[in-house]
């Protein structure tokens, strides 16, 4: 059978964790730049990395190790990936997703997403944060979906809906914690677009990413979150913006990634405020 999703394989992937953890969480954490630390603050940790997870997929990025961690944040069970595998590295595009899957058999619910991504929208400052309210699936549109191949009835639908791919009443909660924590001018609400990298973009592609209506462009997220709907959890994603895209010819900036790994790292607390305080939200349904 084509390489693919394997329902069994996922099973021994979560049974491997229920087995050795107490914890039996509903709230998944996707732990993109910045936010890794997050699992530092969990209380009660029981974490397994990537390599012991039987059909786990694990980074090809040395000095990424990739672990799963179990615990509470502020007294909330939650499931962590600390380290993601994206198709920049070679991993098919549902590859990269099995720890949703894996999410989903232990019984996760629900899901919080954080990336790093370059601003297209000139509002943008460095370090912000976008609440994803939509994405551009670019991949998908040449068919490169995690969902392509035989469909599991035991995850969901063959043809599954996407139209509220990012859950309308989480992201107004999120609107209300970023009030309370009263950063607002720092956060905005917009439109991510994935590509597949792992090269930056041209400033003739970027031009064209902004008219099609993106306002910050990344190279993961969007197939975590299609096979999250996929199989009905709901979704809270935000984006940090680490650096603004470069959108004329004349200027010989060139996006780095060690300035996305400084951003990340200046702004990790205000991150790991919103995710704390949207898990505790969102534990209560
Ligand atoms: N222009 C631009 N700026 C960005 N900053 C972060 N990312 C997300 C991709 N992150 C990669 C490389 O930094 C590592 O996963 C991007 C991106 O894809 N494009």
């Amino acid at each position: 059978a084509a390489e693919g999703f394997d329902y069994n394989a996922i099973k021994d992937s979560a049974n491997y964790l229920l087995d050795r953890t107490k914890h039996r969480p509903t709230i998944g954490i996707i732990c993109g730049s910045g936010l890794g630390s997050l699992v530092d603050h969990l209380t009660e940790r029981e974490s397994f990395s990537y390599e012991d997870i039987p059909n786990f997929p694990v980074s090809t990025v040395h000095g990424h190790d990739g672990r799963v961690v179990f615990g509470l944040l502020n007294g909330v069970p939650v499931m962590c990936m600390k380290g993601r595998v994206h198709r920049y590295e070679g991993y098919p595009m549902w590859k990269t997703t099995v720890p949703i899957r894996v999410m989903r058999l232990v019984g996760v619910s629900d899901v919080i997403i954080s990336t790093a991504t370059g601003g297209l929208n000139r509002g943008y400052k460095i370090g912000d944060v976008m609440i994803i309210k939509d994405h551009i699936n670019m991949p998908g549109f040449s068919g490169d979906s995690p969902l392509v191949g035989k469909n599991d009835e035991r995850f969901g639908p063959r043809f599954p809906g996407m139209s509220n791919a990012y859950d309308k009443q989480l992201r107004q909660e999120a609107k209300n914690v970023v009030k309370e924590m009263g950063i607002e001018e720092s956060v905005h609400e917009g439109v991510y677009v994935m590509l597949g990298g792992p090269s930056y973009e041209t400033v003739a592609e970027l031009r064209l990413l902004r008219l099609l209506g993106a306002d910050a462009v990344g190279m993961s997220t969007v197939a975590e979150v299609v096979v999250a709907r996929h199989c009905g959890m709901r979704v809270f994603a935000f984006s940090l913006i680490t650096n603004k895209c470069i959108m004329d010819w004349d200027t010989d900036d060139e996006p780095l990634h060690t300035e996305v790994i400084a951003v990340a790292e200046q702004r990790k607390h205000h991150l790991q405020e919103l995710v704390a305080r949207m898990a505790a939200r969102m534990v209560q349904k």
